[in-house]
């Protein structure tokens, strides 16, 4: 049965979603992927390269895990983590406590940022395009915020390339994925959405279209996690 709302109801859906689940949203991600999404997220920091004193912003930043990599790379600068279920924010508070002001949580969408033009120097999102209800505008109002010079890296799902890791991918995800996000999560309906939004998101090259389309320029990308995850980088300019 397919889980994915309409899009008129798609932003309402995601931000509950969110909110159910946001107090175990760490725990369930640190074993779904074995651990390596962390690892993802510090390759998408070290793409974009935070300039000392600078500013970055990481879009539907849900818990912060971006903000404490961001933030060291920064020295005084300032790392800000944008998102619209507060509940996501409320759980990563004790983050970004630490950091004092070098970070901080603003509550907004990505789709209508809350900032000035060319605010940033860098910005990170990281399995946040598959969630929102138009990839493009999400792009788009990135490319606003960020100053020219500036850099832009996504983290998104992707599926493998080869046939075999694509099949052992898929049970995975599909049938194995739902019962952890049951057992850690105490929600097996967000955890089923998960697989199924992966499947409707758009593969990487297709995605790199969505971000030159956009105003990106230089977009290119990898995959990691044997093609399980893909990050795309483009840069204003
Ligand atoms: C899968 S979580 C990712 C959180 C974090 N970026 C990470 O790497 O773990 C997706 C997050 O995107 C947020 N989100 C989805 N659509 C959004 C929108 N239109 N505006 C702001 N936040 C959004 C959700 O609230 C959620 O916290």
């Amino acid at each position: 049965m397919s889980l994915l709302p309409t899009p008129e109801t798609k932003a309402a859906y995601v931000e509950q979603m969110f909110a159910r689940i946001a107090a175990g949203y760490d725990r369930v991600n640190r074993v779904m992927t074995f651990g390596l999404d962390q690892g993802w997220r510090q390759r998408v920091v070290e793409a974009v390269a935070p300039p000392v004193g600078g500013r970055a912003l990481d879009v539907g930043t849900g818990t912060g895990d971006f903000l404490p990599a961001l933030a060291a790379w920064m020295g005084d600068g300032l790392a800000v983590g944008v998102d619209f279920t507060l509940p996501m924010l409320q759980t990563g508070q004790p983050k970004i406590a630490g950091l004092a002001s070098r970070a901080a949580f603003v509550g907004g969408d990505a789709l209508l940022l809350p900032f000035p033009d060319a605010t940033f120097d860098v910005l990170t999102t990281g399995f946040v395009m598959r969630n929102v209800v138009d990839i493009g505008q999400a792009f788009a109002e990135m490319y606003r915020v960020t100053r020219p010079g500036g850099v832009m890296a996504c983290l998104e799902v992707a599926r493998p390339h080869n046939p075999l890791v694509r099949l052992g991918h898929q049970f995975y995800f599909e049938q194995v994925v739902p019962w952890i996000g049951q057992l850690l999560g105490g929600d097996r309906r967000a955890y089923t959405y998960l697989p199924q939004s992966a499947r409707a998101f758009p593969p990487p090259d297709d995605l790199a279209a969505l971000m030159r389309a956009a105003g990106w320029q230089f977009v290119s990308y990898r995959r990691y996690g044997l093609g399980a995850v893909a990050i795309h980088v483009g840069a204003r300019v």
